[in-house]
């Protein structure tokens, strides 16, 4: 039986995690992350202490052990400077991808082996799935001398997967992570929890980005991000229809918040393009004519796998943005680093389907059928 830390959000989710690792015969603790506390008190709503409330009242009626656990100057560090650098640098960094790689399964990892825990559960629906190398199924010394890797795939509910939000961990990460709730429906979730009479069985679903919780990014943005005024460029004839306040308050594809009329046909103006060189905002009518707006091939940074790196050119699958179905691509990595043990670092993508309004900084993770290869960061 080994020990495992449950991360428990006060949510429904990772509280039928805890739940369900404990009817397994589990030694759990749950563990809130404080991260973020609206120190500066910027903005109004604070929903983290009804949050430890939930989940100090959830572990008490699973009867299991709760902690709260400040994270708070490494998420600063790791996550809150990492966004509003991102946007300060017009780019479109996703906070909730890093809170998984550096914050869950980073410093909360570290947290747990420290304190003697063998891995770290959350609530996110994905499954975990381990893979032994297959000289090792008819040898049972190679068994002991290869150790099995861990594939992610997505979860079992189309609705729920979030997949998606952990397409940058490493297989190290992987190995002490577990996902209880991967394999089933939030609807079936919520009985569960509702059977064993989880104070929070219809506590309303999350939303957003973890800190931020229900507060607009843009009022977060507000707050710490000066303002840096410049035109609203029309792309198609240069012509200048207005002033922004920042480019940091819009992203490409975004059509609320412009604030040009649009024409007497009735148009809408999406945004297109930031230009670094005079701040400009560039602006079109939304169609499949709008300069910029579609891709049909792409460049990613920061490439990274879960299992074995792509090496050759490959016909995988990627998902732009969490929601988004997969889409088909031709996937080509760059040379890797000089003795090619080293890597590639950065591939060019090419969709089957032209895909609308990617940003810079936004993440792609790659798939192969429902498996999660890993992920990149669009250039
Ligand atoms: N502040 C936190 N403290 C501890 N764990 C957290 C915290 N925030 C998120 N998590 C963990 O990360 C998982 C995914 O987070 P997300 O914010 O997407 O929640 P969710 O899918 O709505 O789940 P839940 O219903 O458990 O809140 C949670 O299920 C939980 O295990």
């Amino acid at each position: 039986m080994s020990r495992i830390l449950v991360a428990m959000s006060g949510g429904v989710d990772s509280s039928v995690a805890a739940l369900l690792l404990k009817q397994q015969g589990h030694d759990i603790v749950g563990a809130y992350m404080k991260n973020w506390i609206n120190e500066d008190n910027v903005l109004g709503h604070c929903p983290w202490m009804q949050d430890i409330e939930d989940a100090r009242a959830t572990a008490e009626a699973i009867g299991i052990e709760f902690r709260v656990v400040n994270l708070m100057q490494d998420y600063r560090r790791l996550v809150v400077d990492y966004l509003l650098d991102g946007y300060q640098r017009g780019l479109t960094p996703n906070p909730d991808v890093m809170c998984n790689r550096e914050m869950k399964f980073g410093v909360f990892l570290n947290y747990a082996r420290a304190e003697g825990f063998a891995s770290v559960a959350t609530g996110h629906y994905a499954r975990r799935v381990e893979r032994v190398a297959p000289n090792a199924l008819s040898d049972p010394n190679a068994l002991r001398a290869t150790p099995s890797t861990f594939a992610l795939l997505e979860g079992l509910d189309p609705n729920k997967d979030q997949s998606y939000f952990l397409a940058l961990l490493a297989q190290a990460q992987l190995r002490d992570a577990l996902f209880p709730i991967g394999h089933l429906a939030k609807p079936a979730l919520r009985e569960l929890a509702a059977d064993a009479r989880l104070p929070n069985a219809r506590k309303k679903d999350s939303q957003g980005i973890c800190f931020i919780g229900e507060v607009k990014m843009a009022d977060f943005l507000r707050a710490y991000v000066p303002d840096h005024p410049g035109p609203i460029v029309r792309a198609t004839d240069g012509r200048v229809l207005g002033e922004h306040r920042g480019l940091h308050y819009y992203t490409i594809g975004q059509r609320r918040g412009i604030r040009i009329p649009s024409n007497t046909d009735n148009e809408a103006y999406v945004v297109v393009g930031k230009r670094a060189a005079d701040h400009a905002l560039l602006v079109a009518f939304d169609g499949p004519a709008a300069p910029g707006l579609w891709t049909s091939e792409a460049r990613v940074h920061s490439l990274s796998f879960i299992g074995d790196p792509l090496t050759a050119p490959a016909e995988i699958e990627c998902r732009v943005r969490y929601r988004d179905p997969r889409v088909a691509i031709t996937f080509t990595p760059d040379p890797g680093g000089p003795d090619t043990a080293i890597p590639p670092a950065s591939a060019r993508i090419r969709f089957a389907t032209p895909q609308r309004a990617l940003a810079s900084g936004q993440i792609m993770a790659l798939y192969r059928g429902e498996q999660l290869l890993g992920g990149a960061v669009f250039a």
